[in-house]
Formats: C-alpha cells, sequence, structure tokens
C-alpha cells in the first residue's frame, strides 16, 4: 500500500498481461499432466512454529497458476509492501487511519513473543486472568444466582463481531463443551429472537453476557434491556442484576450506566475491530463453554499463524498464498464471489462468520488515500458444510455460467466416529471428489462412451462438465482448539494482504452507518401517516402500508 492504485504496479500489468495471453491456456488437467511434480509444488504443509500438533496442508495445485504466475502474484505483494504493512500493524502503528487506530488483534493472543507499545496492551494478560477467574467460577458452580441456583444457561446478546465469532467457535468446538452449560447467542433486534431464546431459560440459573464494544448498537442495548426487564420480573431486586449480567465492552461509563458494575465488565480496547474480537473479552461465552484452557489453546494456535505470517517467505506463507489466488480469480478472471466449504459439521458457521470477517473490511471502493479504486475489491463470501451444499447449490459450482474459486476444509479424524468412521470417510470421499470433479469434469466423448450411440445430443450435452474450476484443499489432523485458532487467524492474515494489494482500509466499517441513522429517523416518523415526511415515495409507500395494517 503505497498510495498507488493496485493497478499502477507494474506486477498488476504484467499479471494482466499474463491473464490475456495465456488464460485460455491455463487448463488444469494439462497442467496436472504436463508436471507429475505440480502437487509437490503447490502445496505446503503449516506446523505451528509453538506446537507441532497444530499443522494442516494447504494444497492450492488445482488453481490455474503456473510458477511464473505465481512469481508475478508474490512480485506483487512486494510491490504493494506487504511485509512493511504487516510489521507496521504489528508494531502497533496506527494503519486503520481513517478511525486512527491501531490494529492488534495479534496482541490478544501474543504471550509476549512480540513488542508492542500501545496503550491497553499490556492490560491483555490481566483480562485474561479475570476471564479465567470468572469462567472457572461459573463452571464449577462457584457463582450462585440471587437464590443461591448455579448458573445452567448463558445468553449471549450481542450482534455482528460481538456474535457471530462466539456463535462460530462454541459451534466448532462442541466437543470440549461443558454439555450441562446451555448456551444461547441473540442478535437480531426481531423480538423473536429473544423471546423464542427466554422461553428456554429460567431467570434463576441464566446469565446474560452484554456483548457489545461502543455499547451503543440499538439492537444489543434494546435486547439487553428487555432481557433485564424479564430477569426483574422474576427476580424484582435490581442488586440481583450483578449475579445475572455482565458486559464485555470498551465503554465502561455506558456499562455502568445501564446498571452493570465494573468489576463484572470485561475490557477491551479501540484497537480491537469488532470482526476480530473473539480473542478479546468477546470470546468469554467461548471460554464458559469450552473451559477456559481451551479457550487459551485457541488464542495460542492463531498466535502460531501470526508468528508464520509474520517470518515465513513468501512463497511458504500461506495467508499470502490464499492471498494472491484470490486475487488472481477476483481481479483477472473476474470472478465476483468466493466459496468456503467446510467438510465438517461442527464448522457450519464458518462461512457466515468470514462473511462479515472478509466482506465488512474489504468491500470498499476508497482507497486509504481516497481515491476511488478502478479494479474489483472484496469477493462476496458464502458456503456452507458438506455434503449439504452437494445437493444444493453445487450445481452451479459444477455446471453454472460463473467462475466460483472454492476452499474446501476437512479434518482427517473426526470427534465422532460412528459406524466405525463410515460415515467420515463418506463424509471425506466427496471432500476428495468434488475438488477433483471441479477440476478435471467430464469431456463430451466420455459421455458419449458412457451413453451409448443412442443417446440424444442435448443429453450428451448436458452431461458435459466442463473442469477446470479451481479449488483450494485444507486438511487437517483433528479439529482442536488451537488447529481452529491457527485457520481463523489464517484467514484474517488472508484478507489483510489483499486489504493491502487492493490499497483500502480493512479496518473501518463506514459501510454500516448510512442505515444506521435513516432508520433511526424513520423509528421517530412511524406513529402516524401524518409524520413520514423527507423520503421518496417508495418509502413513503412502504411505511405507509405498515402503518395501515399494523396491530399493536
Ligand atoms: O460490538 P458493537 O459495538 O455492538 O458492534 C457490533 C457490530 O456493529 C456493526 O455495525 C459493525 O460495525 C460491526 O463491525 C460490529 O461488530
Amino acid at each position: 500500500m503505497s498510495g498507488k492504485l493496485a493497478t499502477e504496479y507494474s506486477a498488476w500489468q504484467k499479471l494482466q498481461h499474463i491473464y490475456d495471453s495465456e488464460h485460455s491456456k491455463l487448463v488444469l488437467k494439462e497442467l496436472f499432466a504436463q508436471d507429475p511434480q505440480r502437487f509437490q509444488k503447490f502445496s505446503r504443509e503449516f506446523v505451528s512454529p509453538d506446537d507441532p500438533s497444530v499443522t494442516f496442508l494447504l494444497d492450492f495445485s488445482k488453481n490455474l497458476i503456473t510458477e511464473p504466475i505465481l512469481n508475478t502474484l508474490l512480485d506483487l505483494i512486494r510491490e504493494a509492501q506487504v511485509e512493511t504493512y504487516r510489521d507496521k500493524m504489528f508494531a502497533g502503528e496506527h494503519i486503520n487511519t481513517s478511525e486512527d487506530r491501531a490494529v492488534l488483534h495479534v496482541a490478544l493472543r501474543n504471550f509476549d513473543d512480540f513488542k508492542i507499545s500501545e496503550a491497553g496492551v499490556d492490560e491483555v494478560a490481566k483480562v485474561l486472568a479475570h476471564i479465567k477467574e470468572f469462567t472457572e467460577a461459573v463452571r464449577s458452580g462457584a457463582w450462585k444466582g440471587y437464590t443461591g441456583k448455579t448458573i445452567k444457561t448463558i445468553v449471549n446478546i450481542g450482534i455482528g463481531g460481538s456474535d457471530l465469532g462466539p456463535v462460530m467457535v462454541t459451534e466448532a468446538l462442541k466437543p470440549y463443551a461443558k454439555r450441562d452449560l446451555d448456551a444461547h447467542f441473540v442478535s437480531n433486534i426481531d423480538g423473536t429472537h429473544l423471546a423464542e431464546t427466554l422461553r428456554l431459560c429460567d431467570p434463576e440459573t441464566t446469565l446474560f453476557i452484554i456483548a457489545s464494544k461502543t455499547f451503543t448498537t440499538q439492537e444489543t442495548i434494546t435486547n439487553a434491556t428487555s432481557a433485564r426487564d424479564w430477569f426483574l420480573a422474576a427476580a424484582k431486586d435490581k442488586a440481583h442484576v450483578a449475579k445475572h449480567f455482565v458486559a464485555l465492552s470498551t465503554n465502561t461509563k455506558a456499562v455502568t450506566a445501564f446498571g452493570i458494575s465494573e468489576e463484572n465488565m470485561f475490557q477491551f480496547w479501540d484497537w480491537v475491530g469488532g470482526r476480530y474480537s473473539l480473542w478479546s473479552a468477546i470470546g468469554l461465552s467461548i471460554a464458559l463453554v469450552i473451559g477456559y484452557d481451551n479457550f487459551e489453546q485457541l488464542l495460542r494456535g492463531a498466535h502460531g499463524m501470526d508468528k508464520h505470517f509474520k517470518t515465513a517467505p513468501l512463497e511458504q506463507n500461506l495467508p499470502v498464498l490464499l492471498a494472491v489466488l484470490g486475487i488472481w480469480y477476483n481481479d483477472f478472471y473476474g470472478a465476483q464471489t468466493h466459496v468456503l466449504l467446510p467438510y465438517d459439521q461442527y464448522l457450519h458457521k464458518f462461512a457466515d462468520y468470514f462473511q462479515q470477517g472478509d466482506m465488512e473490511s474489504n468491500g470498499k471502493f476508497v482507497t486509504k488515500d481516497g481515491r476511488r479504486v478502478s479494479y474489483q475489491t472484496g469477493p462476496i463470501i458464502w458456503g456452507a458444510a458438506g455434503t449439504n451444499g452437494q445437493h444444493s447449490f453445487y450445481q452451479l459450482l459444477h455446471q453454472g455460467t460463473k467462475l466460483v474459486p472454492a476452499d474446501f476444509l476437512a479434518p482427517a479424524t473426526t470427534h465422532n466416529p460412528i459406524a466405525n468412521s463410515l460415515h467420515h470417510r463418506i463424509l471425506l470421499s466427496n471432500f476428495f471428489a468434488q475438488p477433483e470433479a471441479l477440476a478435471f469434469g467430464k469431456t463430451e466423448e466420455e459421455v458419449r462412451k458412457e451413453l451409448g450411440p443412442n443417446a440424444s445430443e442435448p443429453l450428451v450435452k448436458s452431461k458435459v462438465f466442463e473442469g477446470n474450476r479451481p479449488s483450494n484443499s485444507i486438511m487437517f489432523p483433528v479439529l482442536t482448539p488451537a488447529t481452529l485458532g491457527a485457520l481463523i487467524a489464517l484467514y484474517e492474515h488472508k484478507i489483510f494482504t489483499q486489504g493491502v494489494v487492493w490499497g483500502i482500509n480493512s479496518f473501518d466499517q463506514m459501510g454500516v452507518e448510512l442505515g444506521k441513522v435513516l432508520a433511526k429517523n424513520i423509528l421517530a416518523q412511524l406513529g402516524k401517516p401524518a409524520d413520514v415526511a423527507g423520503h421518496d415515495s417508495s418509502t413513503t409507500g412502504l411505511i405507509h402500508y405498515y402503518q395501515k395494517h399494523r396491530k399493536e
């Protein structure tokens, strides 16, 4: 990010030239046939520098690249000074320029390796100790509710980054969960979300965790207030709130104004972005569910990836490799989306999580110095856990008209080896088969041979798979807290790397503000038709329809 538009880098121009002159010749079937070493050349094994059990394989050989293309993509990384900006991030420089903030989620999982001087970094260990002490008290039953009973249910109330990370990780690490502690997550302002959750809760045994970096988010504060009203309807005395409500926030003033005392508040800092905050106090619900030691393992796993990202040479650097492959398709092939396909039911929220992680970070059309980009920035992220997607949207992946680069992820060992691991073998056979089918397809000739001479032309054509559809495959031995931490950090740093190349600020989210302001204005006008003013005819018509038909 040298103040240049990405298109101004000479490596970018070279890549455009390569794409224009060579892309029709980049055929996976041929590339594999020509080079028996292709898998060896284009796969890397990550072994955490901190813990050799944290390891995974990235196979990126089924991508539309050659060695010269990869080298040119890495030249782009050099020219955009990604390593310099990476080091600035790790050093605590204020690389979030629009908000004048450091970007230090890496400091939340640092365990003393990197020296970072930024206010608050020296308090990380203290907050972790608070999380440890509190989670142990709740999990052991020492923490009692207002009638002396132990906590059986936790309800995290938060939205966006104060929800998606805890939801994704508690789902992913269920094998490590305390099964007699129910965890619920309420995010939507739709009263249905809270009402249906409260049906499952007993005020005497429920702990509410109010998670909000700003503690001003309309949805969260409204849900928290209604939850407190529900609680007080049973508990009567406001003094009991202290045993049933804790807050995770950077805003002490608003937390205490809400009625939660400072000792029940878990602090974090403005240098933790919402979508990078599961490592902070926002992870309290994770620590409650899986226990503090496992939560720390998650952090340590991420730290191992941080070290790798910071020190590994570019051609070995996994986040960098994923980033350049994404740029190749996004900016040269014109792919609009990127699909995340974990073959692990425990990772069924992984794509939802990185929808915010990636799209809120890199969905931007203005560079850091205010120029309109002339190229594509962040892709649309989507996905679902395998094999479900195969019976739904994979048709388009295989035979649609769009190029959809895919990441397949799977553990070699399942936590649930039922039927002698038959389920897992079937799952993995699909995990191996799908990238193979995408890459190599099925020719017309093969279809004809299969159908015989009497097959109709349309039938033959409809059964052809053109192939040449790229994917990455990531395999790991087993989904442990540390492995998950490393995987999340892998994608975080991929997003960072792409943001630097595109010249955008990956760490603000100005695009979420306009809708909030308009909604606030409209809320004040919902009373009667005469109050509805200042809108276009469509918006006015919609509000009038609501006013005519509502029954409250
Ligand atoms: O944690 P709080 O402050 O409630 O924010 C919750 C979410 O709000 C949204 O508008 C975005 O800005 C997200 O990045 C953020 O995670």
